[in-house]
C-alpha cells in the first residue's frame, strides 16, 4: 500500500527537501458489492468535497459505445473484465477524483495495484439483505438479473467477500442516505490519514 499523507524524501532522486504524497495522489476509490451504493456515494462525495466523480462503468460504456448488459451479452464476461482493467489503467494520473468502481473490480490483482496507486481504497460494506434489496430486479446488472436466481448472486458475494478486505478502509453503507455514508467515508479517511484528503 502506498504511504499517503506522509513525508517522502526526494534526496535519493537528487532533489533537496521533502514533499507530501497528498500533492500527488488525492483521490478516493470506492469498492464493494453490487448495490452497496458506490455510484450514489461517489456522487455525494463529489457534491460534498468538490472532487470530480468518475464511475468506471460509465467510462467503459463511453469507450465501447454500448451499455454494460450489451457488452456482457455480445462479448462475454472475460471481455468485460479486460475492458474494465483497461478503463481503470486509462485513469492513471487523475487528481481530486472520487472513483466508483464496479463490484467485480476486486477479482484481478492488477486492478488492486492500479487502485492502490490512485489513493485510499474504501470498501462499502453491507449485509446480504440490504444488498439484495438495493439490487432489486438487477436491471442493468447482468450478473444479478432476477431470472438468474438469487443463489448464484449470493454465492458470488460470498466468494468476493475476502477480496474486498484488501481495501485500506471499511465503511458500513447499510444505514443512512448516500450523503450520510459519504460523510462517514470522509470522516474515516480523516482519522486514517490525517490531512491529505482535506485539500
Ligand atoms: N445509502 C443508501 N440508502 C438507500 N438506498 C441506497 C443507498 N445507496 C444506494 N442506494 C440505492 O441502491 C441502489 C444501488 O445503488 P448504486 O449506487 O447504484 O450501487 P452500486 O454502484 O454499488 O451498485 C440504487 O437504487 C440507489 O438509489
Ligand atoms: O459485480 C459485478 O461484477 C458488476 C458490477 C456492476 O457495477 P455495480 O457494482 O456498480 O453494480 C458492473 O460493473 C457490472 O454489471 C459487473
Ligand atoms: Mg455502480
Amino acid at each position: 500500500m502506498a504511504n499517503f499523507g506522509r513525508q517522502v524524501s526526494l534526496r535519493k532522486k537528487g532533489v533537496a527537501g521533502t514533499i507530501r504524497m497528498e500533492t500527488m495522489t488525492p483521490n478516493i476509490v470506492l469498492v464493494g458489492f453490487m448495490g452497496a451504493g458506490k455510484t450514489s456515494v461517489g456522487k455525494a462525495i463529489e457534491q460534498l468535497k468538490g472532487y470530480r466523480f468518475v464511475d468506471l462503468d460509465q467510462v467503459i460504456v463511453q469507450i465501447c459505445g454500448r451499455s454494460i448488459p450489451e457488452i456482457f451479452s455480445l462479448r462475454g464476461e472475460e471481455a468485460f473484465r479486460q475492458l474494465e482493467s483497461a478503463a481503470l489503467r486509462s485513469l492513471q494520473g487523475v487528481r481530486r477524483t472520487v472513483l466508483s468502481t464496479g463490484g467485480g473490480i476486486v477479482g484481478r490483482a492488477e486492478n488492486w495495484e492500479t487502485m492502490h496507486r490512485f489513493g485510499p481504497v474504501v470498501y462499502l460494506e453491507a449485509d446480504w439483505a440490504v444488498l439484495q434489496e438495493r439490487i432489486g430486479q438487477g436491471e442493468g446488472r447482468p450478473l444479478a438479473s432476477a431470472e438468474g436466481g438469487w443463489e448464484k448472486v449470493m454465492a458470488l458475494w460470498e466468494k468476493r467477500l475476502p477480496l474486498y478486505l484488501q481495501a485500506d478502509l471499511r465503511v458500513d453503507c447499510s444505514q443512512g442516505s448516500p450523503e450520510q455514508v459519504a460523510l462517514a467515508v470522509l470522516g474515516k479517511l480523516n482519522e486514517w490519514s490525517g490531512t491529505w484528503w482535506k485539500k
